[in-house]
């Protein structure tokens, strides 16, 4: 079994309810969110896997059809409605690395820069499990770096877990603070997201195009 260094995982399994369409799609600049989120990914790991929504699959496939290092899965059937953590498990059940980069469908100002302060971070924490970032005191689960733990996530879930921070708990966590993450990059709206009609219009006012 091929073992990759980094592979990211790109979460867009949730309902997007409050944004009434699916995330995934969503323009950003002259790109769709899922185009910018796989070509930041591809300059750091080696494959990148969207956890998906059945409702996008085939829209997916057909975008990214000439794309040999993108997987394209839905969570896996035992845990479905799990939440975010279901998608971390299906990618690390699907391909093994030794790191997996995860980030959300709805995060529009994640950039390379970051991505590679992200890259950096786990060779100079190789005793960390988990690597996320702070912003005004708040995790951000969804843009961090994750070591493989396919066994105990496993664990876990199966014990009917879904919460996110009561996992990040229970292993050694490194969290990147602002100084840190503010030196890779000068986007201080980094981990901005997108949930509703509003927070996307008020973000494309505010972008650079
Ligand atoms: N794979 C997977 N990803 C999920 C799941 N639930 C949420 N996510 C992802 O986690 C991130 C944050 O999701 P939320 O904004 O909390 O939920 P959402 O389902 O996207 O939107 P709402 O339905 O409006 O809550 C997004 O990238 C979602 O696609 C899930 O069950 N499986």
């Amino acid at each position: 079994m091929i073992m990759y260094k980094w592979v990211t995982l790109i979460l867009a399994g949730g309902q997007s309810r409050r944004m009434g369409t699916s995330k995934t799609f969503l323009p950003r600049k002259d790109q769709l969110m899922i185009e910018h989120l796989v070509s930041i990914s591809q300059e750091v790991s080696g494959h990148t896997i969207i956890i998906s929504h059945e409702n996008d699959v085939l829209k997916l496939n057909k975008l990214f059809i000439q794309n040999q290092n993108i997987a394209i899965l839905q969570d896996e059937q035992r845990f479905k409605g799990f939440g975010p953590l279901a998608g971390l498990y299906t990618g690390m059940k699907h391909i093994n690395a030794e790191w997996y980069f995860v980030l959300a469908n709805d995060m529009p100002n994640i950039n390379i820069s970051y991505l590679k302060g992200l890259q950096q971070c786990t060779l100079s924490h190789p005793q960390s499990d988990i690597i996320i970032p702070i912003h005004n005191g708040r995790m951000h689960p969804l843009a961090g770096a994750y070591r493989n733990q396919e066994k105990g996530l496993y664990e876990y879930l199966n014990k009917g877990n879904k919460k996110m921070t009561d996992f990040i708990d229970s292993v050694s966590t490194y969290k990147i603070l602002e100084q840190e993450w503010g030196e890779w990059t000068n986007q201080n709206k980094l981990f901005f997201n997108m949930n509703t009609p509003s927070d996307l219009s008020n973000w494309e006012k505010n972008i650079d195009k």
